[in-house]
Parts: structure tokens; C-alpha cells; sequence
């Protein structure tokens, strides 16, 4: 193959997978696995297909919440910033992060092209935020998390599930990351009914294009 970057993408489940694989033409230069729901399983599967394969950058891509008046159902959000918005101890006065334990950090910065990114994919068009996106083991179903989520990360576009597992793996190997959203419900109290999955696949397929004009 020509010369040029080989690029991990790293979907929850199939139905994503299938979306992205759509929206870059199936690319030799991309190659697209499933990470498994939840940031556990997401590390897990991200450090083996980067034992198995040699990679230029690694980019988690799925479905997600978006925080109301900051990120649309239907729109897309790049991360600047992946962080692991449940990391660290519960303490009377509030919730202390991994950082102010003194154990590590809670963030993990994304790669460098990921406000190149989100301004290509608002130049076709899409509806693109350039945020950090939150990853917790918990899908927020309350006002009062939400509200508490919101306060604590007040730049936050997006929560999902799988981002910080899979960042952690690529910069385990010195590789940089980036986390792409497609929002599918707002976060806060729980309501099945208002999750617009499909709207969400069509927007992580439509930015597929934008992808292989900017990163390869
Ligand atoms: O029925 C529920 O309340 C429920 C509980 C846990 C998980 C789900 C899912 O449908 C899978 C979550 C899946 O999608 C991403 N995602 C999408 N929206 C959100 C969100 O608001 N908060 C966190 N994660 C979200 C996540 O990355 C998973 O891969 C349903």
C-alpha cells in the first residue's frame, strides 16, 4: 500500500461499526473494530488491535449523550479533551477527580487535528461542536447528575461510555487519539422513547467524507 497513515477506529457495538465503515467508503487507510460497551472492555480490545497491527492514530467514534443548549441530537462532537468524568472518591464537599487524589490524571488531551476536525465537518455542513466529551461507566438518567455533570465540566458538549478506556490504550502506546460523537439523546432523566439512534448512525456516517479528506 502507498504511503500514508493507518488510522484505528474503535466503534462500541456493530450498528456504529457498519455506520462508519459506510461513511469512509470502506478506506484501506482505516480499519474499524469493536471496542465493546462500557471503558473496561473498551481498553481492553483497543490494546490488542494495537498489538496486532501498527497504527498512526486511533479514534474512538459511537453514539452519545449531548448536554442540552451544547450539543443537539443529530449533531456531531469532536473532543478536545477525554475525561474520565467518574474517576476518583465522593467526598462530603464534592467529587475529588484522580488529579486532586494525587493517583494520576482524569484527562487525556486529543490529538492535535481534532480542531481541524470539527471546523472541516461545520465547512460541509454538519453540525459540529469542538468539546470535551466525558466518558463514565453510568449512563446519566437524573436531572440532578446531569446538573452535577454539567457544573463540574461547564465546556463538556458529550458523555459516552468508552473514550477514556480506549485513550488510555492509545497513549499506553504513544499514539494520539481522537473521540467523534454523533449525539443520539439529551443527557439527564432517563427516556428511552427520546433516543433518536438513528439520526445519530446517519450523522457518524456523514462525517465519514470529512474524515478522509482531513486525516489521510
Ligand atoms: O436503557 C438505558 O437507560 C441504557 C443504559 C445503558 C446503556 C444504554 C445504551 O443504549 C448503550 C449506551 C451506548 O451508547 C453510548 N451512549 C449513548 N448515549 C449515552 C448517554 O447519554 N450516556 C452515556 N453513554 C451514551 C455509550 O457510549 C454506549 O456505547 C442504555
Amino acid at each position: 500500500m502507498d504511503a500514508g497513515p493507518n488510522i484505528l477506529i474503535m466503534t462500541p457495538v456493530t450498528a456504529e461499526m457498519d455506520a462508519v465503515c459506510r461513511g469512509l467508503q470502506n478506506n484501506p487507510r482505516f480499519h474499524v473494530t469493536e471496542a465493546g460497551v462500557g471503558p473496561a472492555e473498551a481498553a481492553v480490545r483497543t490494546t490488542l488491535a494495537l498489538t496486532r497491527g501498527s497504527f498512526d492514530l486511533v479514534i474512538c467514534m459511537g453514539i452519545a449523550g449531548g448536554f442540552p443548549g451544547r450539543a443537539a441530537v443529530g449533531s456531531l462532537v469532536v473532543a478536545d479533551a477525554i475525561v474520565a468524568a467518574d474517576l476518583g472518591a465522593e467526598t462530603p464537599d464534592g467529587f475529588s477527580s484522580l488529579d486532586t487524589l494525587g493517583f494520576g490524571s482524569s484527562t487525556i488531551e486529543a490529538s492535535g487535528q481534532a480542531s481541524a476536525l470539527a471546523t472541516a465537518l461545520a465547512q460541509a455542513g454538519l453540525a459540529a461542536a469542538l468539546a470535551p466529551i466525558l466518558t463514565l461507566s453510568t449512563v446519566t438518567g437524573t436531572a440532578a447528575t446531569a446538573q452535577a455533570l454539567s457544573e463540574r465540566f461547564p465546556r463538556a458538549a458529550a458523555e459516552a461510555m468508552e473514550g477514556f478506556g480506549v485513550a488510555t490504550a492509545a497513549q499506553s502506546f504513544g499514539i494520539p487519539v481522537l473521540e467523534i460523537r454523533a449525539i443520539s439523546n439529551a443527557i439527564g432523566p432517563r427516556d428511552r422513547s427520546a433516543w433518536r439512534i438513528g439520526e445519530a448512525l446517519q450523522a457518524l456516517e456523514a462525517a465519514g467524507p470529512t474524515l478522509l479528506e482531513v486525516l489521510v
